[in-house]
Parts: C-alpha cells; sequence; structure tokens
C-alpha cells in the first residue's frame, strides 16, 4: 500500500489554483523530495495531506486514512511547518512534555522518548534552558522532534534544515534517512537541492500547482536536457523556468511548453 496517495487532488482559493489536480503514490518508508518555487503550492500540498485544509476537489490517503479524516489522521502523521511553534517561555522538555501529552503519550513513555531523540540529536545537554534562549539550530532540532515523537507513519517536513549550520544540517539529514530506513515515510519540502540529492528516494517538482516531472533524482537529471553532467538544480531550473515580466497569457503559454517538456520526462 502507498503511505500517501492522491487521485485529481486540487485546492483553490477564489481565482488562485494552489493545487492542481495533483496524483501522487509515494511508497512506505521512502523519502520523497517536493520541489517548487516560491508559490509552487508546496505548503498547501503538506496542508492537505495532513488534513489542516480541505481540498475544494480530489480525494487522497495517507497511510491509508482519507485526508478528510482529521481525527483518524492526526495520529498517523507528524508535521514540521516552516515556522514551528514554540513556546518561548518553555524549557525544551517541558516544550516537548506538552506535545507529547497531546498526543496522548504517558508521562513515562514520553520522557524515555524525549530523552532518546534529544540525545541523538545532541540536545539533551540544553533540555532545561529555555527556548528564548535557543539557537535557530536548537529549535529547529526541537521542531523536529515534536514532528516524530509518536512515532507517525507519514511525517511532513518543510525546509527542516533552514538556518542549519553544516554539521547540525547533517545530522537532520542523517535522521531523515534513518526514519525511512525504519519505515517511516518522509515527505520532504526544501529548496535546499542537495539535501534532496542526498536523502531523497524520489522527487517531485511543483510548478503553479502542478506536477511537472517526477522519479529518482540522478534518473530526472540523467533524463532532463542537463545530460549526465546536470544536477538536481539544473533540472529545477529547466522545468519552473517561469518569467516573471512574461503577460499572464505568454506566461502560460510558457508554462505549458515547460509542462509538456516535464511529461516528457515522466515517462
Ligand atoms: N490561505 C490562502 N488564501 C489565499 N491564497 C492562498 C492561501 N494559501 C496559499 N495561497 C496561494 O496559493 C498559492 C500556493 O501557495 P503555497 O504557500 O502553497 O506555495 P509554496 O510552494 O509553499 O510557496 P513557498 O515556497 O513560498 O513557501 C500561492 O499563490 C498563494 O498565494
Amino acid at each position: 500500500m502507498a503511505a500517501i496517495e492522491t487521485t485529481g487532488l486540487t485546492k483553490r482559493y477564489g481565482a488562485t489554483v494552489a493545487v492542481d489536480d495533483l496524483e501522487l503514490s509515494i511508497p512506505e518508508g521512502s523519502v520523497y523530495g517536493f520541489l517548487g518555487p516560491n508559490g509552487a503550492g508546496k505548503t498547501t500540498t503538506m496542508r492537505l495531506l495532513t488534513s489542516l485544509t480541505r481540498p475544494t476537489e480530489g480525494s487522497g490517503t495517507v497511510a491509508g486514512v482519507p485526508i478528510t479524516d482529521r481525527t483518524a489522521l492526526r495520529p498517523r502523521v507528524g508535521y514540521l511547518p516552516e515556522t514551528p511553534p514554540l513556546y518561548e517561555q518553555a524549557t525544551g522538555f517541558e516544550q516537548l512534555e506538552y506535545v507529547a501529552g497531546l498526543r496522548d503519550l504517558s508521562p513515562a513513555a514520553a520522557r524515555e522518548r524525549i530523552e532518546s531523540l534529544l540525545a541523538d540529536l545532541d540536545l539533551l545537554a540544553d533540555a532545561d534552558a529555555l527556548i528564548d534562549d535557543y539557537s535557530t539550530g536548537m529549535r529547529q532540532k526541537v521542531a523536529f522532534v515534536q514532528a516524530v515523537l509518536h512515532d507517525p507513519d507519514v511525517v511532513f517536513l518543510d525546509e527542516p534544515t533552514s538556518g542549519l549550520d553544516p554539521r547540525a544540517a547533517k545530522t537532520i539529514r542523517e535522521r531523515i534517512r534513518g526514519l525511512a530506513d525504519g519505515g517511516t515515510t518522509v515527505f520532504l519540502s526544501t529548496h535546499i537541492l542537495p539535501v534532496v540529492e542526498a536523502v531523497a528516494d524520489a522527487v517531485g517538482i511543483l510548478s503553479d500547482g502542478q506536477l511537472v516531472a517526477e522519479g529518482a533524482p540522478d534518473a530526472l537529471v540523467r533524463r532532463a536536457e542537463a545530460g549526465d553532467e546536470g544536477t538536481l538544480e539544473d533540472v529545477f531550473l529547466e522545468l519552473t523556468d517561469v518569467d516573471p515580466s512574461d503577460s499572464s497569457d505568454s506566461g502560460r503559454d510558457k508554462d505549458r511548453g515547460d509542462t509538456e517538456n516535464a511529461e516528457a520526462i515522466r515517462d
């Protein structure tokens, strides 16, 4: 069974089509890199898949649960949003204890899990300091632990390594791979393409709400115009290159051309 499956998933905000007829089928225990320019619809897709917003049309399941069933879906998914909610006046440990309570973990189980995850990220020694005094990287690590505390089947990560120094970013990358190797499915949205190249089993590129290319990172690079010498960045630029100075009509034509090009790449 696919961990994430969508059919014709669409979200409109008035005249804006944020997510347009999205078809996804992502296997369990894989890392899926979700790429796209600003405003492509990545956050909206993650909000749809975590039942934070409802589709205008289409449907989907995550861990076998319909994405419109918020109550059943909530324990099965974890979400690290781009700006994670953290309570500045709590210590790292208190913040995580609070979230564990919301997730119905017993105090003893919560303590054990929090300590193990914090130790794993090299943050246990600072667990009793106020979040207000944490660095960006320390906050990001707490937010990461918060998203995986209840051992979800599928975890959605929005820019999990942004603002991290190379060592902290490497730690998070290794944990992402570790999650997938343990059977968790990771849906990873980031603009940091080397991160995706390093950890993703498959990549989807979103442009104007539409999936314009999908495949293993190295296969996408090989099949795109970039050729053998190319990188994921070349593929990304090739498929999402919309000149902002275009009028909306000619811009649309250009989009369509890019989409057709991408269709060839998709198989
Ligand atoms: N609540 C909302 N109300 C109205 N329009 C919205 C809303 N949320 C998103 N949009 C619009 O939907 C489109 C997709 O936005 P979304 O935030 O999903 O993109 P994104 O790919 O996550 O962008 P970024 O990389 O900048 O975070 C944009 O045009 C945005 O303005």
